[in-house]
């Protein structure tokens, strides 16, 4: 048996939906670059989903069933209350997404229909479960859902308790278009894992959020911005960031296991974490975020990935860094569900093999003889 050390250039499935080649990534043949700035997230959604981009009316049902779904059972929403306020909120997402399993009486019907029904319903409901754990953590009651917002303008809604600004509401959307889907990354790989076993998918979508975390994934993004603050000021930059490297630390959303010349995602993060920068009159957090790209390229040919700029474009919005992975689960939740549709409409087990290490013609003894 040969081994592919973090199964690198393993092809484990087959998949319709999205692809990177080349350096390009689509979302069921679209380039992003084309639906980050043409379409919205709902768009997206539905794309992942089924296939095909929404006409009108299917666009216009589904932002209806959003917004209906968007509320949480009493019972979820009195648990989120109770978890210890220390908690982290990927931590409380994960558990909360859980819960919800355990009030959805069709959670065990893997049907197609009930399985497009919930992935909606999951969608609808965890801008909202993210955005009552910011307000529970800042002593603040919980905002019910808008359902006549928009999916994006509605969870900054529920942040912050007033009608969003057009501005904040785009740049979340865009956010979240360029977040949706990634081919087989390790969350979306885990929700498959679990999908194949004929589990449920609330199942699936705890382990993809739990998957999600590691800064080696999508947690990446709160240490980006965590590692901006303490580097502090643009001046600060190439003396902290040469003695991370000489230290052989590695700089949080750099690099990536597929892209070797460039993250797509990155130059949209990066021109909206300008623009802000702008319209903020605030350019520190840019400026220190360009002068560690130009280092990281030029002394380690590394390049940004998708969490690099997102961090300094939350920020510029207002939203806590502790937010930041949560928010890249309120997108990706629709790509992880439409690979678990994918793999109950074609399924087999996954599960390879290991290369056993340990020793060999060992025998037992007796616990007295020990
Ligand atoms: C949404 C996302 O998940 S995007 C990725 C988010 N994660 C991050 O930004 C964390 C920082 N980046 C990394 O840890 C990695 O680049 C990963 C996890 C993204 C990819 O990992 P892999 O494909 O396994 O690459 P691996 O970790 O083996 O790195 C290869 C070499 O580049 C170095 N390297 C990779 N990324 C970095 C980095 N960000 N900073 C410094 N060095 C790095 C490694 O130290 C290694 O060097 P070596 O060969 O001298 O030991
Ligand atoms: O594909 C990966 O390995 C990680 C990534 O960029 C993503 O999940 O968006």
């Amino acid at each position: 048996m040969s081994v592919a050390k973090g199964l690198e250039g393993v092809v484990a499935l087959t998949s319709g939906i999205s692809s990177i080649v080349d350096g390009v990534l689509t979302y069921r043949g679209i380039n992003i670059d084309d639906l980050a700035e043409k379409a919205n997230f709902e768009e997206v959604m539905f794309l992942l989903w089924k296939g095909h981009l929404p006409n009108q009316e299917e666009l216009t049902d589904l932002g209806k069933q959003l917004g209906e779904q968007a509320a949480l059972p009493e019972a979820v929403l009195e648990q989120l209350k109770a978890y210890p306020k220390e908690t982290h909120p990927m931590a409380a997402l994960r558990t909360a997404v859980s819960a919800l399993g355990m009030y959805d009486t069709d959670a065990d019907d893997n049907s197609q229909e009930a399985n497009e029904r919930k992935a909606i319903s999951l969608a609808a409901k965890m801008p909202t479960i993210v955005a009552a754990l910011f307000r529970i953590g800042q002593g603040l009651e919980p905002v019910a859902p808008n359902p006549s917002y928009g999916y994006a303008e509605n969870f900054v809604y529920m942040l912050h308790g007033e009608k969003p600004d057009e501005t904040a509401v785009r740049a979340i959307d865009k956010a979240l278009i360029l977040h949706a889907d990634h081919e087989l990354n390790a969350s979306t790989f885990a929700a498959r894992v679990t999908t194949a076993t004929l589990s449920d998918m609330y199942s699936a979508i705890t382990s993809a959020i739990g998957t999600l975390k590691g800064p080696l994934h999508g947690g990446a993004n709160e240490r980006v911005m965590a590692m901006l603050e303490e580097i502090g000021s643009p001046d600060q930059v190439e003396k902290a960031i040469t003695a991370k490297l000489d230290n052989k630390e590695k700089i949080m959303g750099f690099g990536h296991r597929v892209y070797k010349d460039g993250d797509p995602r990155a130059k949209h993060l990066r021109e909206m974490s300008r623009q802000l920068s702008e319209t903020t009159g605030d350019q520190k957090w840019y400026e220190m975020s360009l002068k560690i790209e130009e280092l990281v390229v030029s002394k380690k040919g590394l390049k940004p990935n998708v969490d690099f700029y997102s961090a300094s474009t939350y920020h510029y919005l207002g939203i806590p860094r502790k937010l930041f992975t949560p928010i890249f689960a309120i997108s990706r939740v629709s790509g992880w569900t439409a690979h678990v549709l994918e793999q109950y409409a074609d399924n087999r087990l996954i599960r390879p093999r290991a290369e056993y290490t340990g020793p060999v013609h060992q025998s037992y003894i007796p616990v007295e003889n020990r």
